[in-house]
């Protein structure tokens, strides 16, 4: 954070009154955003806004950074709009004054209209926005401190010059910093020698000057701790009156005010060595000319841990060197950037037809304009996404790329770093917090660069957005369910582009309704919305102007559909066997896999292929039961059935629950009847690989799924397994289905169709469709050809059919017209308030309440208040009330407030606007 200090806190204090921008500020208040709710004496304009007085010579701009008092504590906040002139009945003596401005135009214009966009219309009030955008713990827990400048020092060391050398000041300084940075650094030191000298002249007078006798307590309490530096809390508790104290010393430059960031997101320095000399005389012993010739052939510089473990060194050696004057040391940050493994340069491959049209259509597309890139799977959609992102590198401008799970980034992430080297990052929510902060900084400097992350990168601070991208764009994990803002990072992504005025591709081989309707209606040259035209770019001098403005989805775009209807290579796509499960019992056979399956494993070993199987759940079996008394084992706390996990043999036997994390050791007797009869139920990954290993001793095997992927690295890991030839087949759930490129893999199983069937959620099927076409997808990517296997009790069903003909077409033909007779989305809008306490009476009174207040609106229809799906979970009891309404002509919607005002303390109220999860 050094090197923000540098430009945050300017080295010399004006004078007030020297300041040439002085006169023409007008707006003397500013309102500003503080993370920190509850009372205090300051004046509130609104949830978590305040209004503080501009003191003379501070320039503030909204969006500005801002340090403000707040009661007795010092507090971070956002500048939000400037005032000029105050109501007349405000005590002008209650507002107090801004303290500093921490980081001058931090959120750009455009993205301070996303955070109200997403604040407005998911009814999220803008801080905890904020919360979700920046990296964990960034607002409010900095720390401000005070420390001595290079004058502040000399007055207190009192001595010379050499003195003056090891302040902290000086010890920044001295940081190495690229050399433009330290090309800036040595200019302020030259200036700032001089001032130092003068300090050193003058530093009585400077003393004597200090009229404040907090401000001398201050100094003093500075001096005598070694790096005099200190907290301005430390200082607040200790002095009276350290506000106006510390105030006195930094007007005359003594001390310097900085924000030290959380301590879990600390910069991390660590020992850079460099070689300085060119020549190597003979005063060097050959254990030492032998360590600079290694700092030689690698350029030069390394880190010392490095340099010591190549050479097998030890730090003493280094200590020699330095000496000499042969290298030097020194403390240098290092970005805790995600590492990947060395990767082969990977060039641009040439683009069949289908994928150089639609390549040409993105690269034409000047300013905002949605494409949805409908490629079956393993069309190569990647490839025109690379393809699409290199030419922006050039010009200077970065992209964003989300993707659903960190499961499939790392070998997406892979094939970005091989293409663009380091010029790739990686942000998602599995970083460690000193990772998530080192990436966004990252982002901060405007260096053009490529983005991977998931659903919260939406939020990453690019400034020369050219493009952004949505893979796998109908994945429900880009929705977030909960905590508050409950956004879908495709809205979401769709304002940006708009207000970046760049291009949005959304890529999938089976694309969600919403996206495939909105390219439909384009076509049929209808509006669906009536609002176009309403909103050029927000006002941006005004920033809080929109926060009373109506919420509004995302404009139509102009939107152009791309095909890509053939795999790479005119490769075929599988084709699907559907099995009837309850045939196979007919014809004798009880295993969970049917003839063919059985066969298809066989097979693999003896063609040395690869295969992966699909199991809807992790797990062992998704419950127990007692055959004598047929009593269920459940979880104490949620109205769900205990699953059994029984990883290897001699591992622990547990009973868990999936909703709660509940675990307790598996009973050897019931515990209702005491029979020693207990049976599992269903089939969860863990079963069938148990029951694989016994049928088929001959096949490798690796489990992906959330139990087995819970470690850092633990994704990438299996997957090099697997991708090494490692084992025969990969067994897993869900986070395999997606992005997976694997030429290798020739049989795709499915185990169970069913559980994805059979859920009672309107959007279920579209859900299944999607998830079964992407597993099937996986195979056959390679010159061998693949196959797929689908094991169901319900072959009948139009989804299983769909899948069995790759007919994506007339699939959502079909499931449109549903949804249109329904006015279900994405003809109708819903919104979803989840109502849960932990007394089930309450809970339920509260939802009446609420759906009779509700439905005197006619525009609303409203469905409910029912229990959900799954009444009780962790011991809290859920309610939830279903709004909806037509999406053409917003309707006056409900004021969230009042409707909050209904719910009593015990009740709490979620309000889930374009919910996905109803059940
Ligand atoms: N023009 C091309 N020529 C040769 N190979 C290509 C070309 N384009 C893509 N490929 C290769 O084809 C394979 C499939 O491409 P890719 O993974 O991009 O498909 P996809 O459409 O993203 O698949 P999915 O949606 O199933 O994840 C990859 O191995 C990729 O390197
Ligand atoms: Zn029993
Ligand atoms: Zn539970």
């Amino acid at each position: 954070m050094y090197i923000n200090d540098l430009n945050l806190s300017p080295l010399v204090v004006a004078e007030p009154g020297e300041s040439y921008q002085a006169g023409a500020i007008l707006n003397r208040w500013v309102e500003v955003l503080v993370d920190c709710p509850g009372t205090s004496t300051e004046v509130e304009k609104g949830p978590n806004l305040y209004l503080y007085r501009l003191p003379t010579g501070l320039e503030v701009k909204p969006g500005d950074i801002l340090n403000v008092p707040f009661g007795a504590q010092h507090l971070t906040g956002v500048a939000i709009r400037l005032v000029a002139k105050l109501p007349a009945d405000l005590p002008l003596e209650k507002i107090r004054d801004v303290e500093d401005v921490i980081q001058k135009n931090f959120f750009r214009d455009s993205y301070w209209t996303l955070m109200e966009r997403v604040s407005q219309y998911y009814y999220t009030q803008i801080i905890q926005v904020i919360r979700t955008a920046l990296p964990p713990g960034l607002l409010g827990r900095s720390q401000r401190r005070i420390r001595l400048t290079v004058a502040g020092a000399a007055v207190s060391t009192n001595t010379n010059i050499n003195a003056l050398l090891d302040t902290p000041l000086m010890r920044v300084v001295r940081q190495p910093y690229s050399s433009l940075i330290r090309f800036y650094l040595l200019n302020t030191i030259e200036n700032d020698y001089l001032i130092k000298i003068l300090a050193l002249l003058n530093f009585q007078s400077l003393v004597t000057k200090v009229n404040n006798k907090d401000a001398h307590k201050i100094l003093q309490l500075l001096q005598q701790q070694s790096d005099g530096d200190y907290s301005f809390r430390y200082l607040h508790n200790q002095v009276p009156r350290a506000y106006q104290g510390v105030r006195e010393l930094l007007r005359r430059g003594l001390v310097e005010s900085y924000l030290e960031p959380p301590q879990l997101t600390k910069p991390k320095f660590e020992k850079a060595v460099t070689l300085v000399a060119s020549t190597f005389e003979p005063d060097l012993t050959t254990r030492q000319r032998e360590i600079l010739e290694v700092l030689r052939r690698r350029g030069g510089e390394l880190w010392q841990s490095e340099l010591l473990q190549i050479c097998n060194a030890s730090s003493s050696i280094v200590k020699t060197l330095v000496q000499k004057g042969y290298i030097v040391v020194e403390e240098r940050e290092v970005l805790r950037t995600e590492q990947s493994p060395a990767l082969a340069q990977d060039r641009p491959k040439t683009l069949n037809a289908a994928q150089a049209n639609a390549l040409e259509t993105i690269q034409t597309l000047n300013g905002y304009a949605q494409v949805l890139l409908h490629g079956v799977t393993g069309s190569g959609k990647t490839e025109v996404y690379l393809q699409a992102i290199a030419p922006l590198l050039q010009v200077g401008k970065s992209a964003l790329v989300l993707v659903p799970e960190i499961g499939l980034t790392p070998q997406l992430t892979d094939r970005f770093r091989a293409r663009f080297g380091n010029k790739v990052s990686v942000y998602h929510s599995a970083l460690s917090d000193g990772e998530r902060y080192d990436t966004w900084r990252q982002m901060l400097t405007g260096e053009s660069q490529v983005v991977i992350g998931t659903r919260s990168a939406i939020f990453a601070p690019l400034p020369n957005l050219g493009l952004i991208i949505l893979d796998e764009e109908h994945d429900s994990s880009f929705k977030q369910d909960s905590p508050i803002p409950t956004y879908h990072a495709r809205t979401v992504a769709q304002w940006r582009a708009e207000l970046e005025n760049c291009p949005l591709v959304l890529g999938s081989a089976t694309p969600s309704l919403e996206s495939w309707l909105s390219v439909k209606e384009e076509d049929a040259g209808t509006e669906r919305r009536g609002d176009a035209g309403k909103e050029g770019h927000e006002d941006t001098e005004n920033f809080s102007q929109t926060l009373s403005a109506s919420p509004r989805p995302p404009l139509p775009a102009s939107s152009y559909y791309l095909s890509l209807p053939q795999r790479i290579n005119s490769r075929p796509l599988p084709p699907v066997e559907i099995v009837d499960m309850r045939e196979e019992l007919q014809h004798g056979n009880r295993s969970i896999f049917s003839r063919s399956l059985q066969e298809a494993l066989q097979q693999l070993k003896e063609r040395q292929q690869q295969g992966i199987l699909f199991i809807h759940r992790r797990g062992h079996s998704t419950f127990v039961s007692c055959r004598s008394c047929g009593y269920v084992l459940e979880c104490p706390y949620c109205d769900v059935s205990l699953a059994y996990h029984h990883t290897e043999e001699g591992a622990p036997e547990l009973l868990r629950c999936h909703y709660c994390n509940y675990t307790r050791s598996h009973p050897k007797f019931c515990p209702d009847c005491s029979s020693p009869y207990l049976k599992f139920f269903g089939s969860g990954t863990q079963k069938v690989t148990q029951e694989l290993a016994r049928q088929f001793p001959q096949l490798r095997l690796i489990r992906f799924d959330s139990d087995t992927t819970r470690n850092k690295g633990a994704h990438r890991t299996l997957l090099t397994q697997f991708a090494n030839g490692e084992a025969d087949l990969l067994v897993g759930t869900q986070m395999l289905t997606k992005g997976l490129d694997l030429p290798q893999v020739t049989l795709v199983g499915v185990v169970a169709a069913d559980g994805l069937l059979n859920l009672s959620d309107y959007r279920a099927s579209e859900r299944a469709f999607q998830t079964l076409t992407q597993v099937a997808g996986r195979a056959g990517r390679g010159d061998d050809p693949g196959r797929v296997i689908v094991q169901t009790y319900t072959s009948e069903h139009p989804v299983i059919e769909a899948v069995r003909s790759h007919d994506y077409q007339s699939f959502s033909q079909a499931e449109l017209e549903q949804r249109q007779a329904l006015n279900y989305p994405p003809y109708g809008r819903l919104i979803l308030l989840r109502l849960s306490s932990l007394d089930p009476i309450q809970v339920q009174n509260t939802a009446q309440i609420l759906a009779t207040a509700l439905s005197e609106n006619e525009e609303l229809e409203i469905l409910g208040p029912a229990p959900a799906g799954i009444l009780r979970v962790a011991n809290r009891y859920r309610w939830q009330i279903l709004i909806k309404f037509a999406a053409d002509e917003l309707p006056q919607l409900p004021d969230w407030e009042q409707v909050r005002s209904l719910c009593p303390q015990s009740v709490s109220l979620t309000i889930d606007v374009d919910p996905l999860n109803i059940m």
